[in-house]
């Protein structure tokens, strides 16, 4: 079977500084695998190097089973496949939601307007914000604001979705409704690569669990024993804090 996602050897290096030392990891089709580490750790920055947001110094990432890293590959062909979902929402302001979740399909796909509306409808509706087609950004809480984000992603039928911290700079009463959309796509059998703080959901959603620390991946396994059961101390100490963060 190709992978959904494969990074073989992957560093990257800011100047001196080398965030990403080496990392090899896969997703298969279908998988959800969750990344979580302390702050600076390189996961972003991995995350980034998938859709060549950033271009890894050395080693090569493939996407079912194009290597993205070659410099004859159709980038943007590739790149079409692959949904996108930040920690800001990065929507435009001066958008309606509908608007917002039109643009890419009429620009990038070439969807005629009639087409990419009933899609950006559809995809409104199915993270729960219908109602809320010709509101603007700013008359939307930011959980809105991300899940039409996230119905942005989908109306262009990606393959894979990619998750930088969806909910970190949200209300903590509007995480829920982020994470149930999110839960909603694994069960459908979306692919999702997804850095997050979130730990009830890594655990519960997640077909493994990759813990990275210091630009290395300590640790990659399913849920139960990553977070339930840690085999290294770097991970133990990392997800105390986490989990205890009051002590
Ligand atoms: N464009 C950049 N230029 C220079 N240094 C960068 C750049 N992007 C990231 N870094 C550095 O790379 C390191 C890893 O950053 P990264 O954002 O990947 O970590 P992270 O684990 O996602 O952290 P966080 O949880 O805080 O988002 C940090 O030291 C950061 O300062």
């Amino acid at each position: 079977m190709t992978h959904a996602i494969e990074i073989a050897d992957l560093h990257k290096y800011f100047g001196q500084n080398e965030v990403l030392k080496g990392i090899r990891m896969t997703v298969d089709p279908g998988q959800v695998v969750c990344v979580i580490g302390p702050s600076g750790s390189g996961k972003s920055t991995l995350l980034r190097c998938v859709n060549l947001l950033e271009v890894p110094t050395k080693g090569k990432v493939f996407v079912d089973g194009v290597e993205l890293t070659d410099p004859d590959v159709d980038i943007d062909a590739v790149r079409r496949r692959i949904g996108m979902v930040f920690q800001q929402f990065n929507l435009f302001p001066h958008m309606t939601a509908l608007q917002n979740v039109m643009i890419a399909q009429q620009r990038v796909l070439k969807r005629g307007k009639k087409e990419a509306e009933v899609v950006a409808r559809e995809n409104l509706d199915k993270v729960g914000v219908g109602a809320k087609c010709d509101a603007y950004p700013a008359q939307l809480s930011g959980g809105q604001q991300q899940r039409v984000a996230i119905a942005r992603a989908l109306a262009m039928n990606p393959d894979l979705m990619l998750f930088d911290e969806p909910t970190s700079a949200l209300d903590p009463e509007l995480v829920g409704d982020v994470l149930t959309v999110m839960r909603k796509l694994a069960e459908e059998g979306m692919t999702m690569l997804v850095v997050t703080h979130e730990m009830g959901f890594a655990r519960q959603v997640a077909d493994r669990v990759v813990f990275m620390d210091g630009g290395v991946i300590v640790e990659d396994g399913e849920p139960a024993q990553v977070i339930g059961d840690p085999q290294q101390e770097r991970t133990r100490t990392f997800l105390h804090r986490v989990l205890h963060p009051e002590e």
